[in-house]
């Protein structure tokens, strides 16, 4: 892929202009390591060297760069920003191994090493991975390395979330010019994603256990090992670190990993370049398998069948086969059911959604492995505030380190929330009342059903009356909403019960004990 000369221009002028406005620190930190690799279908794919340098752009960035983009040329819908790894892809696997070398696909890249990622800018800056002046790859540079090969988001509208700049269909025709340059086939194991670095707690405990078996294991033991579980909570953490620790024991066994995604390219292409033995034979040459994300092939009929087709023969071979998902075999929707089948009959593994506890340990490994002095009541608050999944916890933590960094300020609780006062908001969790009455109900076991009742004995009286506190205090419902919900009660009871139990918070310690442990249940 070459890159034009105008394209080269335009970005020399966008980045004149985000220079002036956003000042000459952050830009020598944040965008002069960018470069422009390409517009391809309206979209302009930015490299950026590592992923926390990516995550930062998209979030501080990407708005103001489309837009620039767009007035600079009104072919531009949307950027897309991807990591390219600057070093040799040690990490690959599958394709540094000479018995199946992917240079018999056409159009594979393997072997030419760092020039893997797309053709970098003629500008006179400096490549990426080597940002002049204050360099915030440097920061965590060494604590944490860049996603090796290709990491990409997609930003900007209308094809923002699609990845392809849209393309959702099989047929080859419709597979757009730029998924020749990231035709890169086996993905890259990721250095931080080993075993070492996941922290386990109750909800992750089953598959990580799954996994280590799996890995150290010398005979196949469960067939596939299927890990499911929602997005950011560390399947393809726990699948690189799996594979690394198969490598680690048997440098010789050959474990291919890659996404669903990748998956479904490489056959397209097979298909295109009418190479489908080489395909078949490359895959089905593995010792280990590993699919990240196979959700992504459901409604992809032919894919779906080429890879039941690859499973079974390896199934039958004994050869390992490690899949992970959001969802349960039984709920993919879109998966055909002996797929669905078949996929469920090995050991099926779920993540659950972070425990404060747990989210708590993360940050603490993360600040660590950042060598960061982070306060501990700072963590606590992250940890309290930030529920949706690791990936934002991880990236709330950079952005504050980061923050910290270029300001020259210790990291507080008060420059923690001014830093992340956007993702802040979009955590404050929405309790509903009916959560609030039923964790209540637990705690002071009673049933539910009392809520709503007349009954005024107090061992119903005082849980009710915490409950409506806390719907006051935990929900946006005005007094009478709340009312409502409790059996119809008058909003006058309501603000009764918040004052009582206002009053003994005060006079009784236990009792305010009692009502910030439901607080914190509810919120975490
Ligand atoms: N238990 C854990 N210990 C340490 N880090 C974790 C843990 N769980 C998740 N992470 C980190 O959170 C980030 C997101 O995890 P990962 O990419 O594995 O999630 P995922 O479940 O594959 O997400 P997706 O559904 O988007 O594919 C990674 O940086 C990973 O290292």
């Amino acid at each position: 892929m070459s890159v034009g000369v105008s394209l080269d221009q335009q970005w020399a002028r966008i980045r004149g202009r985000l220079k002036e406005e956003v000042g000459e620190i952050a830009y020598r930190s944040w965008l002069q390591p960018l470069s422009v690799a390409s517009l391809v279908g309206g979209e302009v794919c930015i490299v950026v060297p590592t992923r926390f340098m990516r995550d930062w752009v998209l979030t501080h960035y990407a708005d103001r760069i489309r837009a620039l983009w767009a007035g600079e040329n009104p072919e531009v819908q949307s950027i897309d920003v991807i990591v390219a790894s600057t070093s040799p892809p040690s990490a690959l696997v599958a394709d540094n191994d000479d018995r199946d070398d992917p240079a018999s696909v056409p159009g594979s890249p393997a072997g030419r090493g760092a020039d893997r990622r797309p053709a970098p800018s003629r500008s006179a800056d400096p490549a990426p991975g080597q940002p002049a002046g204050a360099d915030p790859s440097s920061a965590f540079g060494s604590a944490v390395p860049s996603a090796a090969s290709y990491t990409s988001a997609s930003y900007g509208a209308p094809y923002g979330g699609a990845p392809y700049g849209g393309a959702s269909d099989e047929s080859p025709t419709a597979v757009p010019a730029i998924l020749e340059d990231r035709s890169d086939l086996s993905a890259a194991l990721d250095p931080r994603f080993t075993f070492d670095n996941f922290v386990v707690g109750k909800p992750n405990e089953l598959a990580h256990a799954a996994a280590r078996r799996v890995a150290d294991a010398t005979t196949v033991t469960f067939n596939p090992l299927f890990l499911y579980g929602g997005v950011g909570l560390g399947k393809t953490h726990l699948m690189h670190a799996l594979a690394w620790q198969i490598r680690k024991n048997d440098p010789n066994r050959k474990v291919l990993y890659l996404s669903a995604e990748k998956f479904m390219y490489q056959f397209i292409r097979a298909l295109r370049f009418k190479d489908t033995m080489a395909f078949k034979q490359q895959f089905r040459s593995v010792d280990v398998l590993m699919i990240d994300d196979v959700q992504f092939i459901s409604g992809k009929d032919s894919t779906q069948e080429e890879f039941f087709h690859t499973f079974n023969a390896l199934v039958d071979q004994n050869r390992q086969v490690v899949i992970s998902a959001d969802k349960s075999p039984s709920d993919l929707e879109g998966m055909e059911e002996r797929l669905r089948s078949r996929l469920g009959w090995g050991l099926v593994a779920d993540i659950h959604p972070t425990t404060y506890e747990l989210r708590l340990g993360i940050l603490q490994a993360k600040a660590d492995a950042l060598q960061a002095s982070i306060p501990l009541k700072v963590l606590e608050f992250l940890a309290h505030k930030i529920t949706s999944n690791v990936r934002e916890l991880e990236g709330a933590l950079n952005r504050i380190v980061a923050h910290a960094e270029l300001v020259g300020r210790s990291i507080s609780l008060e420059t923690t929330q001014e830093v992340l006062h956007d993702l802040l908001r979009a955590n404050d969790r929405r309790v509903t009342i009916d959560e609030i009455q039923k964790r209540v109900a637990e705690h002071y076991n009673i049933r539910v059903a009392d809520m709503h009742s007349a009954r005024r004995a107090r061992a119903v009286a005082r849980p009710r009356q915490i409950a409506m506190y806390l719907a006051k205090q935990l929900t946006a419902r005005s007094l009478p909403e709340i009312g409502r919900k409790f059996g119809g009660r008058d909003h006058t009871t309501v603000m009764h019960a918040v004052k009582k139990v206002e009053e003994l918070r005060t006079t009784d310690p236990s009792f305010a004990e009692d009502v910030e442990l439901l607080r914190r249940m509810l919120e975490s």
